[in-house]
């Protein structure tokens, strides 16, 4: 033969089939195909390790169309049904993915229910990955209400009737001492980002213990869907420390432990064993994702562990992060500078002083001392304006809280302390609904051309104001956003599209950059340069309209950018471990994400040069 004919193959199925170590070479490459593999490759038996990774990989038959990672439903071509022995096993119509989303988005439709909708959704990712993903990353408009605020609050409040498969690891305190060798049952051997939570603030809606699972879930569907970080790299975990919500412990679909939260020194110890043993399984540069932990937990560990891990508290420095953005692009329509605004937040609490401390980071980058930048911002929490009161107050007050007491007489009423600041800036995270009425809404009205109104608390139901009220009854002068979506507000004969105020603008972008560029921790910088890449790319046409957020429909691309962008950051600063430093860093965010498309399961011929 005058060349030498082998056969190059696309698809792990097929592959795994001809050569099992090829294979193995193939799946840790993330399914890329690496010809100079083959002489990496050790000969004999695989270890026990790759072993459960190709477990589903070598089933032909019926197996590939019950693993979602690979089953594409009727879009198996006829070859492909020969080739894997599933011929028959279909109806005989071959359907393109763009018949299948088409198709998907329509069957969502015909759901009117939006937790049928989520259920609906779910049940296809556990069938069929990649048009699951499809469908979401190319309806993101659509399809991120269902899986994402508000509907996932909902699920979470519901999950002991809406849990299907399991999906992700649910460790409890009972579990101390044991965690690691937990974490081995979990059959992805790749896991790069952690989400996790304890369930105790989830949304607005509280204390929903093991049930909060729905969050950890809904985030790492985004961290796919808005940022292309391939799924069987991210892994959602609930740690079930009890639950102090009564009504839920006694509900029988409940299904955390049935005990009162544990707190103090096991709780404590029970985390930092749970994060040594994710990086002692998965490696030191793994994500770790603090979601909906409460108050009295989210900022002392962050502090904790900031340095220590790759780890960002979602809530306190996300949120921060998409909100700055927000009020950054809102000045190019009030044409202010920050520094010539009073900021007053409904709230002072994860979310709130986590804007609260970029937004001095921000105006201090804009020329103003930090004691002057920190005398613009106001914050409202339970017991009323946050005060000093000769002291008084300072002694309650928690320590993230004590940088904001102001010198002031104490008032607690959102009205009287509105009329006596003017704030130009308010932002609602108190997770208490309908908190900005009319009488709130007229009055910044009354003191600003451009009012700027943020209702950012989750879901909708606890969001401070709908959109059509922050409209009406600022005669549509205001510049507004809110955490959960709002459809467009009419108003005096022109249509408005809000800008939804929330972290996904930022987590799946910064996550995607710290696996990409295997960081070694996040600073808060990343986040404030995070800001301003979202405060740009809000275009003239988007505030226009009376959006100062891109469009959430762009969003993988924005997250692609932002990432690039971080990826930058991380190797000029030296907190980047991937080597070597890549030229093209939006290149390289590239080549790291997910394919929506299915992969061929047809082998393809080549040849090698011919030898001389
Ligand atoms: N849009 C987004 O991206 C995000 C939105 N959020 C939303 O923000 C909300 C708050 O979250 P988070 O900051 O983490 O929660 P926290 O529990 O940390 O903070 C809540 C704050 O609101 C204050 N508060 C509660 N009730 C009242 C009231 N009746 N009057 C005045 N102040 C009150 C609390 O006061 P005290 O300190 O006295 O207890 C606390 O300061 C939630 O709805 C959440 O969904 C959160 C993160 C991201
Ligand atoms: C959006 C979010 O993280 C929250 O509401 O908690
Ligand atoms: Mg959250």
């Amino acid at each position: 033969m005058a060349s030498t004919q082998i056969t190059k193959i696309i698809g792990t199925r097929t592959l795994s089939v001809c050569n099992r170590s090829l294979a193995t070479s193939f799946f840790t490459r993330n399914q890329r195909f690496h010809t100079s593999a083959r002489s990496q490759l050790p000969d004999g038996p695989i270890p026990r390790k790759h072993e459960r990774l190709l477990g589903d990989v070598h089933s032909r038959g019926i197996g590939v169309l019950r693993d979602p990672r690979f089953n594409k439903g009727m879009a198996f071509t006829l070859e492909e049904r020969q080739i894997l022995g599933i011929h028959g096993l279909l109806p005989p119509a071959v359907f393109s993915m763009e018949e299948q989303v088409r198709r998907t988005v329509e069957n969502v439709r015909k759901l009117a229910n939006p937790i049928n909708q989520y259920v609906y959704m779910l049940s296809l990712l556990q069938r069929n990955e990649k048009l699951f993903f499809k469908v979401v990353t190319e309806n993101v408009e659509e399809m991120s209400p269902i899986l994402y605020t508000p509907t996932v609050g909902l699920a979470c409040q519901t999950l002991g009737h809406v849990y299907q498969r399991p999906r992700g690891m649910y460790i409890t305190i009972n579990d101390k001492n044991h965690i690691f060798k937990m974490l081995c049952n979990y059959p992805e051997h790749h896991i790069k980002a952690v989400v996790m939570t304890d369930g105790e603030r989830i949304l607005g809606l509280g204390d929903l213990g093991a049930f909060g699972m729905g969050i950890p879930i809904g985030k790492l569907n985004l961290y796919t869907a808005m940022g292309g970080i391939p799924p069987h790299q991210c892994l959602p975990v609930m740690l079930d420390v009890g639950t102090n919500n009564e009504q839920l412990r006694n509900q029988d679909t409940y299904f955390g432990i049935r005990q009162e939260r544990v707190t103090g020194d096991q709780y404590d110890e029970f985390i930092d064993e749970f994060l040594a043993a994710v990086v002692h399984r998965y490696g030191q540069t793994t994500l770790l994702q603090f979601e909906d932990f409460a108050n009295h937990n989210a900022f002392r560990l962050l502090e904790k562990y900031r340095n220590k891990y790759l780890t960002f508290n979602d809530d306190i420095q996300g949120t921060a992060s998409v909100c700055v953005a927000g009020i950054m692009a809102a000045m190019r329509i009030t044409k202010k500078k920050l520094p010539d605004n009073t900021f007053l937040f409904f709230g002072a609490g994860e979310a709130a002083i986590g804007i609260a401390e970029l937004l001095v980071t921000a105006m201090t980058q804009e020329g103003m001392p930090e004691k002057e930048a920190r005398s613009k911002i106001w914050l409202i929490d339970k017991a009323g304006l946050l005060v000093q009161v000769g002291g008084g107050r300072s002694e309650g007050a928690s320590p993230e809280k004590i940088p904001f007491l102001k010198e002031h007489k104490e008032m607690n009423d959102l009205l009287e302390i509105t009329k006596h600041l003017k704030p130009s800036v308010v932002v609602g995270a108190a997770g208490v609904g309908q908190m900005f009425d009319k009488a709130f809404l007229n009055e910044m009205a009354a003191n600003n051309e451009r009012p700027v109104i943020f209702a950012l608390s989750n879901p909708t139901s606890h969001s401070e104001c709908t959109a059509q009220e922050a409209y009406d009854h600022t005669q549509g002068r205001c510049v507004f956003a809110s955490g959960s979506p709002f459809p467009p507000v009419s108003y005096n004969g022109k249509t408005y599209h809000t800008g939804q105020g929330n972290n996904a603008y930022i987590f799946p972008g910064v996550a995607l950059a710290a696996i990409v560029a295997s960081m070694h921790h996040i600073s808060e910088e990343v986040f404030f340069i995070a800001a301003k890449v979202i405060a740009d790319l809000a275009e003239e046409s988007d505030l226009e309209m009376g959006r100062i957020y891109p469009p959430l429909a762009n969003i993988h691309e924005v997250s692609t950018n932002l990432a690039a962008k971080i990826v930058e950051y991380a190797y000029a600063n030296n907190i980047a471990c991937t080597y070597p430093e890549p030229v093209d860093k939006l290149a390289f965010v590239r080549a790291h994400q997910f394919s929506l498309e299915y992969e061929s399961f047809v082998p393809q011929v080549y040849s090698w040069p011919q030898q001389k």
